[in-house]
């Protein structure tokens, strides 16, 4: 038998292949790409993936593979090629890449023995009879909504109902009645037919929403299709009726959200419509629910995979359409090691595939505006709400001409006041969690500082901690100055738990909660504030980011934003574009039933230039406008960056670093740096950046690989540690 050679992949932080041999013994002639086997690397035995084979090899003294894994779970042709344009795009090492898309149990020597799936389904045998189920419904509300939803789908999965807010209780219950059985799930590839449908939820689009159904329907080849619709215009329908026609042709559709444990509604409304196998693929599921999903995808037997970035990379036998919702939105892009961005790997993928994929948001990313307007991508527009709802108008509050008392104006305190007493909910957003950014000595002007970041700690009242919202360290809070020694000390700079407090002293008679990550540590808990929300529990929501993405609040009729002001002067000049989308989409969340909704921003700055375009002409002109500024600075997406980051003990070592970089310096591009980052140290390290920009990405990529390739040699390599970041999108780490 003639010999074979094959090219790894390897988990380890080197940008290369390693070449073994294959023994005869382990049947040499049925080796496939995408296959994992055990090899030997230095001491270690480890699982890698097979890139390549070939018959010859130049190479002496080749070492042989150990093992191969001979199941069926091996990456296939296309995910192989994805990943590879990935990892040469990015200047990840490859071995890392495919790593991080295989699910973590396969990635070991010892391979994970796999169960059937279980699913849950309503009893065709002892179904409950009609008083059986409107006593469920008055006794026990939240197990008769789970009857419900499992009744409705064909078929759940416990990771899916978990995901949708149940308990295991709940479950647990139904099916000690025998309402529900379980079973294990049938292994079979999904094909459609007429009850994968359900005809009863589907709304008749508006005129706006038909004309971009049928435009993207039109499209069964590569295509990207912007679709830029207002807050609450009904974008979540357009996607279901596209998915409609995919999955009617027995293809697959990949849908990327930021953070499907935040918004169940949406999970829900996918559960609704379609009784198809849908599978999950977000933080809250644990390794072997994850692998559930990968093996279901690539089997085919899933329909419809809803997950948050990484489910980018899961295998689809017959992947028809990829959905971004919200593609502006910064969860997108890992901000570590493999520093990908989960939109442009989807757009890469459809173009391999030939299929389409749509980016939809109400606040498009310049990058991808930009793509519309140059007729590279189908531009969409929704620029009415759905429904009865009008979009709510936003003001803004002078703060610099009017008293506030810690954190609330008067004209802010008055319109609460009003909303309360109408029985509507008021949203509070304000983007700092803990009760106060800083603790202060009233004497000295002492600032309790984290000695390993040297950035002011947060004040936690509620845990009496100082804690360090950069790298976690965390002391209790000291009752005097370490410095003069007074007592005197008091916080500065609102957070969510002082904003918290205030509210209860200002409306005595009002219900407050606060939905931030702290207040939602506990499994579960923020399912149940939001159920609350809806249930009218509370007059008063005060929370972070958390509260302003996706999140239908019907009776949330006033929106008040405290303490945006510190992007209007940001060193990031993405500081604006994401400051905007940030103000329209907590805005989005005012007035999204019958009632109208009001948007008020506190702000020091009201004359700004981009609060005034923003409130005046909308995130479109806006966005339009700051192209145009862009383009005048030579910035993205009119150039392209790439962020070398170097950190070490010692600030001389990644400043050299970097320095002895700059000799590869070419005409085409552009560096600035070495420079401190704006985090100057973190976690006691001390970083710097080297910004590299060029007007062709080709200048770019060539100019990276020189330098990766020379960096080995380099002596003050050896004492940082580095990392390339393309495409940088938060440049303040
Ligand atoms: N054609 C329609 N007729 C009636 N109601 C509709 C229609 N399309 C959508 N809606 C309703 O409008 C509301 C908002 O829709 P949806 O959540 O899809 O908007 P969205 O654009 O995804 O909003 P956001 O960007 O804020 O998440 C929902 O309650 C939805 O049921
Ligand atoms: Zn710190």
């Amino acid at each position: 038998m003639a010999d074979i050679f094959v090219e790894v992949a390897i988990p380890v932080p080197l940008r290369q292949l390693f070449t073994y041999a294959v023994p005869d013994t382990l049947h040499t002639n049925d080796i496939v790409l995408g296959e994992r086997v055990v090899v030997p690397f230095g001491p270690r035995k480890v699982v890698g993936v097979i890139t390549k084979t070939s018959n010859d090899c130049d190479l002496e003294k080749i070492k042989p593979i150990l093992s191969r894994v001979t199941d069926k779970y091996h990456f296939d042709a296309n995910l192989l090629k994805l990943l590879h344009t990935a990892a040469n795009y990015y200047h990840h090492p490859i071995g890392d890449v495919m790593q991080q898309a295989l699910p973590v149990p396969l990635r070991n020597i010892n391979q994970p023995t796999i169960e059937p799936e279980k699913e849950y389904l309503a009893s065709s045998e002892i179904p409950p009879t009609e008083s059986e189920r409107s006593k469920l419904a008055k006794k026990a509300p939240k197990q008769s909504e789970l009857y419900d939803v499992v009744e409705q789908s064909h078929g759940i999965t416990w990771p899916e109902l978990r995901t949708l807010g149940y308990s295991k209780a709940q479950l647990n219950s139904l099916l000690k009645k025998q309402w529900l059985i379980e079973q294990a799930r049938p292994d079979k590839v999904f094909t459609w037919h007429e009850a994968s449908l359900n005809e009863s939820n589907k709304l008749s689009l508006n005129a706006e929403q038909a004309v971009v159904v049928s435009a993207i329907n039109q499209t069964t080849e590569f295509a990207c299709h912007l679709l830029e619709g207002v807050t609450g215009s009904g974008k979540t329908e357009v996607y279901l009726q596209t998915i409609e026609q995919v999955l009617s042709n027995n293809k697959q559709v990949l849908i990327l959200v930021p953070e499907i444990g935040l918004t169940p509604q949406t999970l829900s409304r996918f559960e609704k419509r379609f009784s198809v196998p849908i599978y999950l693929h977000h933080s809250a599921l644990n390794n072997s629910e994850k692998l559930a999903t990968w093996l279901a995808a690539q089997n085919g037997s899933a329909a419809i995979i809803i997950g948050t970035r990484s489910a980018i990379f899961t295998p689809l036998k017959k992947l028809g359409l990829i959905v971004i919702d919200e593609e502006h939105d910064s969860s997108l892009k890992q901000q570590d090691s493999f520093r990908y961005h989960g939109r442009d790997i989807a757009i890469l993928r459809a173009k391999q595939l030939n299929i389409p994929v749509i980016l939809g948001t109400a606040t498009p990313s310049l990058e991808s505006l930009q793509n519309a307007l140059n007729g590279k991508y189908h531009h969409h527009q929704l620029t009415k709400r759905a429904g009865n709802s009008t979009l709510a108008p936003i003001t803004l509050i002078d703060i610099a001409q009017q008293q506030v008392d810690q954190g609330f104006s008067g004209t802010l305190t008055h319109e609460i006041k009003q909303t309360i007493k109408r029985g509507e909910q008021v949203l509070i957003f304000i983007n700092r969690r803990g009760f106060a950014q800083a603790l202060t000595c009233k004497e000295c002007h002492w600032i309790a500082m984290c000695e390993r970041c040297h950035k002011p700690f947060t004040l936690h009242k509620n845990d009496q901690q100082l804690v360090c919202h950069h790298c976690g360290n965390q002391h209790s809070t000291p009752h005097q100055c370490h410095d003069c020694g007074s007592v005197r000390l008091e916080g500065i700079g609102l957070g969510t738990e002082q904003v918290e407090e205030k509210l209860a002293e200002l409306f005595e008679d009002a219900n407050i909660i606060r939905i931030d990550r702290d207040s939602t540590r506990k499994k579960g808990e923020l399912t149940r504030m939001l159920e609350a929300i809806n249930n009218n529990e509370y007059n008063v929501l005060v929370g972070t980011q958390m509260l302003a993405k996706g999140h239908h609040f019907p009776n949330v009729t006033l929106v008040a934003v405290l303490g945006a002001d510190g992007a209007l002067f940001s060193h990031d000049f993405r500081a604006p574009e994401h400051l905007a989308q940030l103000l329209v989409q907590v805005s989005g969340r005012a007035g999204r039933a019958s009632k109208p909704g009001k948007v008020l921003v506190q702000t020091n700055f009201p004359q700004h230039a981009l609060l005034q375009d923003l409130v005046n002409n909308g995130y479109h002109h806006f966005a339009k406008f700051a192209l145009v500024e862009r383009q005048q600075a030579l910035l993205p997406p009119f150039t392209f960056q790439a962020l070398i980051r170097a950190e070490a003990n010692y600030p001389s070592y990644p400043q050299k670093f970097l320095a002895d970089l700059t000799q590869f310096a070419t005409s085409d591009c552009m560096m600035a740096g070495p420079m401190p980052a704006p985090m100057e140290k973190r976690a006691g390290k001390y970083r710097f950046h080297l910004m590299i920009q060029s007007k062709g990405r080709t200048a770019l990529h060539q100019l990276l690989q020189l330098m990766i390739v020379n960096i080995p040699s380099l002596e003050s390599s050896k004492k940082v540690r580095w990392s390339i970041d393309i495409d940088p999108q938060d440049l303040t780490w």
